[in-house]
């Protein structure tokens, strides 16, 4: 089924509504970039039929990329992979306990035949980012803004490097040899 309406590039979903304060950094990113998301939960442990589903549906519908995150046995990224012939990213989010090597672990090894690109812990900006990427390779125009954009991060490295000198200089030398 081809897509002729314009829906979302991006399907950002999350096992709970308690990962949205991570995810959103990926919202946020892709907003940056004028990509089009919908967001929403889909847990592979407590709403299996409908993960599948969503997962089996996410081309058609025209979804490009998904970004999906999970806390603790986060089992949805992978799950969702199996199903999809999309790329998924995967959103590793730290819960109270073992600071979300458990979700890292859970979400990066995965079986070979079955990719998810796992960010870092809580890394859902660079999820957005990346989610950019991707469809900026058949979008000569997001390729440009994303050009723009790393020019933008050069400028404030520089500018972090001269706050840095300029600091070190005032406060005088305490190195050797001076
Ligand atoms: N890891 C998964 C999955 C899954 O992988 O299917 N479904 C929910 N969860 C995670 O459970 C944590 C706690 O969820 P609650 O806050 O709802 O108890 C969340 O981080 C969620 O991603």
């Amino acid at each position: 089924m081809s897509n002729s309406a314009p829906g979302p590039l991006v399907g950002i979903v999350m096992g709970s509504d308690s990962d949205w304060p991570v995810m959103e950094a990926a919202a946020q990113a892709l907003t940056e970039f004028e990509i089009s998301y919908e967001v929403d939960v889909v847990s592979a442990h407590r709403m299996p039929r409908e993960m599948i589903a969503y997962g089996e549906r996410a081309d058609a519908r025209g979804l490009k990329v998904i970004i999906a995150g999970a806390g603790g046995a986060a089992h949805l990224p992978g799950m969702l992979a199996s199903v999809t012939p999309l790329p998924v990213i995967g959103v590793p989010v730290p819960l109270k306990y073992l600071d979300g090597m458990d979700s890292l672990l859970s979400i990066v090894q995965m079986p070979a035949g079955v990719p998810v690109a796992t960010v870092s812990v809580a890394g859902a900006r660079n999820a957005g980012l990346l989610a950019a990427r991707i469809l900026a390779t058949q979008d000569a125009e997001l390729t440009a803004r994303m050009r723009e954009f790393q020019e933008e991060l050069n400028h404030q490295a520089t500018e972090k490097g001269k706050r840095l000198r300029a600091k070190v200089e005032s406060t005088g030398s305490f190195g050797f040899g001076k």
